[in-house]
């Protein structure tokens, strides 16, 4: 069973119609990358996906459960977690005090339990410690854990907004344009990382990306989209074959 299916979906805002007509299914483990110029409507399926916005038709399951009408808070302990295009972080927090934000969604213990420091708010505690520090150990963060984000090269912080999302311990990470205003080193990293956390952490990752080298690297396939409808779907090569795809492109660089 696929673990996202996403049908019919549209958002029109006003005249604009944004997205209109998209219908894609992401399989377990499966690197799924959504490609298309500058306002095809590539992040808008994402804040539909996330819950940010509500769409005007369609619908989307995950894990076999309908998600359409839940809120935003609802969706993330179902194991949707995402990164945003500018980054989203708190400046004045520290990297470890920023992942361990990203746990919040796990907590199973109240307000009064955490006053009292009782047992089982110690337990949940060090399990969210320790979740935290697999994550750093992963993106190799553990020179950075006590520095506040305000002054992290830019690089950086993107590795620490993915950090967040992987700290929620999802079952699909949405990454929305990872490797934009990195160098093509850093870029080389977040497609190593897409592997790994395919491979090690047995995610599935569904991605918004400019960069076609690492569109191509990482994804198991992708969906092109322009003035929010779909183009093509299938292997990154046979859908930078396709002539409407091509089209959409026209003096912008698809070939990587
Ligand atoms: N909240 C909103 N209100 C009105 N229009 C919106 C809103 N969000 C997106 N749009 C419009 O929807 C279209 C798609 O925008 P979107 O940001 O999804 O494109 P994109 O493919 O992610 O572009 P980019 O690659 O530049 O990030 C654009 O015309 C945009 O102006």
């Amino acid at each position: 069973m696929s673990l996202l299916q996403v049908e019919d979906l549209a958002i029109h805002f006003g005249g604009v119609k944004a997205v209109d007509g998209v219908s894609f299914s992401v399989e377990p483990g499966e690197v799924f990358s959504i490609i298309g110029p500058n306002g095809a409507g590539k992040s808008t399926i994402f804040n539909l996906i996330s819950r940010f916005y509500k769409p005007t038709r369609g619908t989307i399951r995950f894990d076999g459960q309908d998600i359409t009408h839940l809120s935003a808070h609802q969706i993330a302990p179902l194991g949707i977690a995402r990164t945003f295009q500018n980054i989203e972080l708190f400046d004045h927090s520290t990297v470890l005090d920023n992942l361990l934000m990203g746990r919040h969604t796990h907590r199973s213990t109240n307000w009064v339990q955490d006053m009292m420091f009782l047992p089982k708010v110690r337990r949940a505690e060090r399990g969210h410690r320790q979740k935290v520090e697999e994550v750093i150990e992963f993106l190799e963060l553990e020179a950075y854990r006590d520095k506040l984000i305000a002054g992290l090269p830019y690089g950086v912080r993107k590795v620490v907004e993915i950090g967040r999302a992987l700290a929620m311990g999802p079952k699909m990470i949405l990454l929305d344009e990872p490797a934009s205003g990195l160098s093509v080193e850093e870029s080389q990293d977040v497609a190593y990382w897409v592997e790994d956390m395919r491979r090690d952490m047995g995610l599935t990752v569904l991605m918004v990306e400019h960069d076609m080298g690492l569109v191509n690297q990482v994804s198991d396939r992708v969906l092109a989209v322009a003035n929010g409808e779909p183009l093509a779907m299938g292997t990154p090569a046979e859908v930078q074959a396709d002539p409407q795809v091509k089209a959409a492109y026209l003096g912008t660089e698809v070939d990587a």
